[in-house]
């Protein structure tokens, strides 16, 4: 075993992430941005005791799991970002403060949450009064006027689903963007979306440094499939996987009700399976849960038809949950439906209930003529995500909101923030674009949902 008396720091390796003063100035030029004392000093509110300003020394570790054997060493033993909050000096003036909020892509509850807690995190914490509402997404930009947001607007905005901003995908031009940013004179830009909101952030980013601007640019990770990697989830998350229990239980329900009954559910999950995988393990009535992650097959030994086989002869019903981007390999498709992408380059699936619904019918019709059997198809799709967030993802929106708002009035640029193991930290955005989140059917979670529902592991014998 490896001496472990005492823990080295020595080799953790802190993300740098991006403050203005680091290209805002040519080489050999001296540092002269003025700093403010941060508002919150004389915010009735706060109580600046010691600690509560972070500093750069103030780190959160990736890897919280250690192996002090050795045996099995963690592939980011030593990954370390700089934790959120309020920092004691501040770069922006806020009464020069023009931000800017823009949110792109699919919808995902607490969208709403965000924009409000934006609004009033600089309002109140900062004292900002000019913060400017982007709308439908990226091309909102170049193509409509911004909307002047205030306090009071946004009141109640967190009890609304979807984004009062309006969201798009697709129209991402990066010069008539930043141009765009320029020529409004915004100096912060908060910028809220999925993984292809990122990509284009970093380009965003990227741009603003390279034309030496005085901006700074954050993302807030949003998704409702939860296919961000690097924090721990995204916001939104739960209330779908909530909102999914509806459609199981009225499947179980209807699956119980008929003679060899089958409720199939088609739950969000373009390329990851989050979504389906935790509606099953907080349900307990699905008999197979399909994923993205795992290739299935129907027909011969350790099939999905075997096992439903086996399911109706012992409990005479069997409840299915499929995730949208599941099966794509196996379902039929034209020449043109191969390559079908969406606005942003996202690939177009083809209906996996719907094609699973005509295979179960079929194969019945096949080997048990004259036995009764009911299959009942339920996709939910967009209700479990066009509803106002939680409680749980309201607070989590409000954090995030309120952790990127301190980030960018301390200068910071180039980043998102998201918690990492409970606490919240600054993510360079590059590094949260590239890293997907894709559900680990090598874990133990996996295997709890195959002994919750016993069902085959598809791996063929
Ligand atoms: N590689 C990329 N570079 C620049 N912009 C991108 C890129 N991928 C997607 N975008 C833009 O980001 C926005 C949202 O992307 P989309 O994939 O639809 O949703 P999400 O961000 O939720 O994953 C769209 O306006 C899209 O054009
Ligand atoms: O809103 P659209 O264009 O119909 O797309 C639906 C897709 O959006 C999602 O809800 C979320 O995807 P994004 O995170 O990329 O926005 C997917 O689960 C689903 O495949
Ligand atoms: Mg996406």
């Amino acid at each position: 075993m490896a001496n472990s008396s005492s823990i080295s720091i020595s080799n953790i390796q802190l993300q740098h992430i991006t403050h203005i003063s680091d290209y805002f100035f040519s080489q050999g030029q001296e540092n002269t941005l003025q700093k403010y004392t941060n508002p919150l000093d004389k915010n009735p509110f706060y109580r600046t005791v010691p600690g509560f300003y972070l500093t750069p020394a103030d780190i959160v570790l990736r890897n919280n799991i250690i192996d002090l054997s050795g045996t099995f060493q963690s592939p980011t033993p030593s990954l370390a970002y700089h934790r959120a909050g309020p920092r004691k000096q501040i770069l922006f003036n806020p009464s020069t403060v023009k931000a800017a909020i823009v949110t792109c892509g699919g919808l995902c509850p607490g969208l709403n949450t965000v924009i409000r807690e934006l609004v009033v995190g600089l309002w109140e914490m900062y004292g900002v009064r000019e913060i400017f509402g982007i709308k439908a997404g990226y091309r909102g930009f170049y193509s409509y006027d911004p909307v002047l947001l205030n306090r009071k607007m946004v009141d109640d905005w967190h009890k609304r689903g979807g984004t009062v901003l309006e969201t798009s995908r697709g129209g991402f031009d990066l010069n008539k963007i930043v141009n765009a940013i320029q020529d409004h004179g915004f100096n912060q830009v908060y910028i809220i979306g999925g993984d292809g909101t990122m990509r284009g952030a970093v380009k965003i980013f990227e741009e603003v440094k390279q034309r030496k601007l005085y901006i700074s640019v954050v993302g807030i990770p949003k998704t409702v499939d939860n296919d961000v990697g690097i924090i721990d989830r995204s916001f939104g998350f739960q209330t779908a996987v909530e909102m999914a229990q509806q459609a199981i239980n009225a499947a179980h329900v209807e699956a119980e009700s008929a003679v060899n009954g089958i409720g199939l559910v088609k739950l969000m999950g373009r390329s990851t399976g989050h979504i389906a995988l935790h509606a099953t393990l907080s349900n307990r009535d699905v008999d197979c849960c399909l994923i993205p992650e795992i290739d299935f097959y129907l027909e011969g030994k350790g099939g999905l038809l075997e096992f439903l086989e086996s399911r109706l002869k012992e409990t005479g019903h069997a409840v299915l949950v499929v995730a949208e981007g599941a099966g794509q390999d196996m379902i039929p498709r034209t020449e043109s439906q191969k390559t079908e992408k969406d606005e942003s380059g996202n690939p177009v699936f083809l209906d996996v209930g719907g094609w699973l619904k005509s295979e179960l019918k079929n194969w019945w019709n096949r080997d048990h003529p004259n036995e009764l059997f009911t299959i009942k198809h339920i996709d939910p799709t967009y209700m479990i995500r066009a509803v106002p967030a939680n409680a749980t993802d309201n607070s989590y929106c409000t954090l995030l909101a309120h952790s990127a708002i301190h980030g960018v009035m301390a200068g910071y640029t180039g980043f998102v923030c998201g918690p990492i193991n409970g606490n919240y930290a600054y993510i360079p955005v590059d590094e949260i674009a590239k890293a997907k989140n894709k559900v680990d059917t090598k874990d133990h979670k996996w295997s709890w949902v195959r002994s919750v529902s016993n069902q085959p592991d598809f791996i063929r014998s």
